[in-house]
């Protein structure tokens, strides 16, 4: 790779001072800054996971949960999923670049991002041994999910956090790969894509620096492979909530969180998303 690809900047004779290449300190500090805000904006460490591993519902306790009525179980599930989202929005505002985006391109990487990224991070939820996901306490199988009605989404997302979590990335690589997810200049309604995409290119060097450095440079295909899915399980996720609305209008209306409904549902102005 040139000096300009690996991104080092040439010396500009009209510029006032001399650039130096300061491109492996600054993705080094870019790395750890992500990490750190990744860490900082989980709501679970693996090793708590880890411990937790076998703590799987009994009988009974699945009994409870498929007793649940539909429109109960959505409400469970759509609080769960804004709180999980309000933590990515923590996480989207310390990655370096993102705050210096304008208000607009914040509140629309987050619409059509922070589904993704809780999926991806749902991935270290996951217990590829026994196909359980951590809810609520404790590891549950698809069938804890059975009263939510959507049979086929909920084998997806088990499916996608299942092939995920078979990487098994280190929470380095899962901090930079989520803000990649993240800061993508192909989303609808961006007003200044080139400023998302100089922040997404650093990114980028970034999540391979980091897999060069672990020598899982093969991991970054297939890495890049999964993405397509997340926008397929969040279709599916938006499709199934309209259904939903459809039957359960008012429990959408009165019972579902504020920020789920402006994030998913129509396309209503966001106000709590405001990241200032
Ligand atoms: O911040 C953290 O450390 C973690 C990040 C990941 C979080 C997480 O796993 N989740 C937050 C909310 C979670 C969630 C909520 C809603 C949905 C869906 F709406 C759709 F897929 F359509 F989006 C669905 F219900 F239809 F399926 C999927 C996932 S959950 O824990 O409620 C959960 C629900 C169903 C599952 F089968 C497994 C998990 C996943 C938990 C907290």
């Amino acid at each position: 790779m040139s000096g300009s690809e690996m991104g080092f900047r040439s010396f500009d004779p009209e510029s006032s001072f001399f650039s130096y290449p300061t491109s492996h300190l600054h993705i080094e500090e870019l790395s750890a800054s992500i990490v750190r805000s990744h860490r900082e904006t989980t709501q679970y460490r693996p090793e708590e996971l880890q411990a937790l591993r076998w703590k799987v519902f009994s009988r009974e306790e699945i009994h409870a949960y498929q007793s649940k009525s539909v429109d109960e179980m959505w409400q469970h599930c759509a609080v769960r999923l804004t709180d999980a989202v309000q933590y990515v929005v923590e996480f989207a505002k310390r990655i370096p670049g993102f705050r210096q985006l304008c208000q607009n391109d914040q509140i629309a990487l987050l619409k059509s991002g922070s589904m993704e990224v809780v999926l991806v991070r749902m991935s270290r939820m996951f217990n590829t041994e026994n196909n359980t996901v951590f809810f609520d306490g404790k590891f549950a199988g698809t069938e804890l999910f059975k009263s939510l009605a959507c049979g086929d989404l909920i084998a997806a997302v088990f499916d996608f956090a299942h092939n995920l979590c078979a990487l098994r990335l280190t929470e380095q690589q899962m901090a930079v790969f989520t803000a990649l997810v993240l800061i993508n200049a192909d989303r609808p309604c961006l007003e200044d894509r080139e400023r998302v995409q100089k922040v997404r290119r650093d990114v980028e060097l970034a999540l391979s620096h980091i897999m060069h450095r672990d020598n899982q440079e093969s991991l970054l295909h297939k890495l890049y492979q999964r993405v397509p899915v997340l926008k397929s399980l969040c279709a599916l996720h938006i499709e199934k909530l309209r259904w939903f609305r459809q039957l359960y209008p008012l429990t959408v209306h009165s019972l579902f969180p504020p920020l789920y409904k402006e994030l998913f549902g129509s396309d209503t102005d966001i106000q709590s998303l405001t990241t200032h």
